[in-house]
């Protein structure tokens, strides 16, 4: 154990004590117990993520947020699938039910929903389910290694409809060319929406990327592993469209 893994960090009890009310004020923390609280970092808020950033480095311990170790996670090595904003989890527990020889890392913000997909997991007693209640975009950038992914779903990310939100929208070259990165080469990225604008959009940004090749020649014909879900059953029966792409890392 180095020097710096005993060194008290009093500095730190103020944030710990924020998130976790019942450690005290008095309480010392070593930075193997920092270290731990960093590695729960799925559960700070980007102003705690920006302090913490800011103050070890002054009591001398560097700060990187370590890249989950997905195995451990999951408890045995398979093809690791990460779906970003799952909703209420239906489409997720169907696909991870149909594929046990897979691994489903779901990233939602929305409470609701990560209590509802909490439900489907124990439910169906999806073992091959892990969930985190946290920003995607983080998530991806701060927790997974590069190369770690074997396929990543992003299924009717919120449309921004009007052209002066098109910036909220999650599918932007930056994002795409970090889940290039965190893909393995032959994963997949797969978008589906049912909005034709972000169709045409996700399209272009998904085919500038150096690191995608587009699996077909222009939209992809939706693939079995993804049921259509009750919303677009109706879409389609009214003739609306619904768009997907799949791109494979080079
Ligand atoms: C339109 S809903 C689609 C839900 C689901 N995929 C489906 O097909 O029904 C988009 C979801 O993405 C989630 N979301 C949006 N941005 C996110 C982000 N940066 N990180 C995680 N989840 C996000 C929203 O909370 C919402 O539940």
């Amino acid at each position: 154990m180095s020097e710096a893994d005993n060194k008290p960090v009093s500095a730190t009890v103020e944030l710990i004590a924020q998130d976790r009310p019942e450690h005290r004020p008095e309480h010392r923390f070593s930075s193997r117990s920092i270290r731990s609280f960093v590695l729960r970092q799925g559960r700070m808020s980007g102003a705690q993520q920006r302090y913490l950033e800011d103050m070890l480095p002054k009591i001398g311990i560097e700060y990187r947020p370590a890249p989950l170790d997905l195995d451990d996670a999951f408890g045995r090595s398979a093809p690791k699938i990460l779906e970003i904003g799952f909703g209420m989890g239906e489409t997720t527990a169907k696909i991870a039910a149909a594929h046990p020889e897979q691994d489903y890392l779901g990233i939602e913000v929305h409470g609701p929903g990560v209590g509802a997909m909490c439900k489907l997991v124990a439910e169906n007693g999806l073992a091959n389910v892990r969930i985190m209640q946290h920003d995607a975009v983080e998530v991806m950038r701060d927790m997974i290694a590069d190369g770690a992914l074997a396929g990543v779903h992003v299924f009717f990310p919120d449309p921004w409809r009007k052209a002066r939100h098109y910036k909220r929208r999650l599918i932007q070259p930056d994002f795409v060319a970090l889940v290039a990165q965190k893909l393995a080469p032959g994963g997949y990225l797969h978008c589906a929406t049912d909005w034709e604008h972000y169709a045409h959009w996700m399209l272009e940004i998904l085919a500038a990327e150096p690191l995608l090749q587009n699996t077909a020649d222009g939209f992809a014909p939706r693939p079995d592993y993804r049921p259509l879900t009750k919303f677009e059953n109706r879409g389609l029966k009214l003739g609306h469209g619904v768009w997907d792409l799949v791109f494979r890392r080079r």
